[in-house]
């Protein structure tokens, strides 16, 4: 019989709050916020993602991270920071590391259909793989409207309307990220596939990696697991929420520790989705969220503001 590991993180079902009558959607509105309150991660199905959606989008990144590395570097967006096209292997840092990660990555961005808001930077085509950019874009709609109805769920945990961060987050400066972290060939001098870190962003989505070795720091400090089962997708809380809940919701530190050497030859391949509001969204502490306990942790500050002081702190912008 097949030993299942205790899970680490709760499992909720989009769908009971998406589609359910008024008791599911309380249910699943205490289950998401007491799993972003205490652990600050939640594995969700019933999310409305399609699965051959994700199939195909994957197909195609590995198509596009096989090319040869001049041809991904025609895909490098000269001041971007990294936030659009290709960013090379060795480049991206967690804000504590001098080390650069074992990855490289693709970051597709927000496509409106009014290309003159100057808030955002085109997204190059990738011509030798034509399927990239258009599913990639297909997958992006797919996760934002997902999305947006955790934040739904959110927003009445946090006692607010539950329209609350639609505001910010249509036409919101989202990234897809499709990251390819190769074959080990030799033993890494410190790097691991992804340092500690948190996310920047209000929450992210992560679909199955193709292998193992996401891990988060539970509470007690220690490393934990976290291992989807099928069509479940990852969700955590960025700092953006948990600043803007005054340290009530967790971003919770994760990071990718590399394979035994046995399965150094075994690339891995994960597609997260960063929500990202508009940059005029002001995370200023939720008045609500501040008590005699809880004292309020942070200044004033806009996501716009806030996103520029990452990317420095990462490496990705000069
Ligand atoms: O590759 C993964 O599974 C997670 C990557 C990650 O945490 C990130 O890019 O922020
Ligand atoms: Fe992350």
């Amino acid at each position: 019989m097949a030993v299942t590991a205790p899970r680490t993180i709760p499992l909720v079902d989009l769908s009971t709050f998406t589609k359910g009558d008024e008791a599911q959607r309380k249910a699943f509105v205490e289950q998401l916020g007491s799993a972003f309150h205490n652990i600050g991660f939640v594995g969700v199905t019933g999310h409305g993602i399609p699965k051959d959606l994700i199939d195909d989008f994957y197909v195609a990144a590995k198509q596009f991270f096989a090319l040869p590395v001049e041809v991904k570097r025609k895909y490098e967006v000269a001041g971007a920071a990294g936030q659009r096209g290709y960013t090379s292997f060795g480049k991206e840092h967690a804000k504590q590391s001098q080390v650069a990660d074992l990855k490289e990555f693709f970051q597709i961005g927000q496509e409106l259909a009014d290309k003159s808001d100057s808030a955002f930077e085109a997204n190059p085509q990738v011509s030798e793989v034509p399927e990239f950019m258009k599913l990639g874009t297909q997958l992006y709609r797919a996760f934002e409207a997902s999305g947006a109805s955790l934040l739904r769920a959110i927003a009445l945990y946090l006692g607010l309307e539950e329209g609350y961060f639609d505001q910010y987050i249509n036409d919101g400066m989202s990234i897809l990220r499709a990251i390819h972290y190769p074959p080990i060939t030799q033993e890494p001098a410190s790097a691991i596939r992804a340092e500690q870190h948190e996310d920047i962003n209000l929450i992210t989505l992560l679909v199955g990696a193709s292998a193992g070795g996401l891990q988060l720091q539970n509470t007690a400090g220690e490393w934990q697991e976290i291992v989807p089962e099928n069509d479940e997708i990852v969700i955590n809380v960025g700092d953006m929420l948990q600043r803007h809940t005054n340290n009530y919701l967790k971003s919770t530190t994760h990071r990718v520790v590399n394979p035994p050497r046995e399965q150094w030859h075994e690339p891995r391949l994960s597609i997260p989705f960063f929500l990202h509001p508009r940059p005029e969204m002001k995370l200023d502490v939720l008045p609500s969220t501040v008590t005699a306990d809880r004292p309020q942790a942070y200044e004033p500050i806009t996501a716009g503001e806030y996103l520029d002081e990452r990317l420095r702190e990462i490496g990705l912008k000069k």
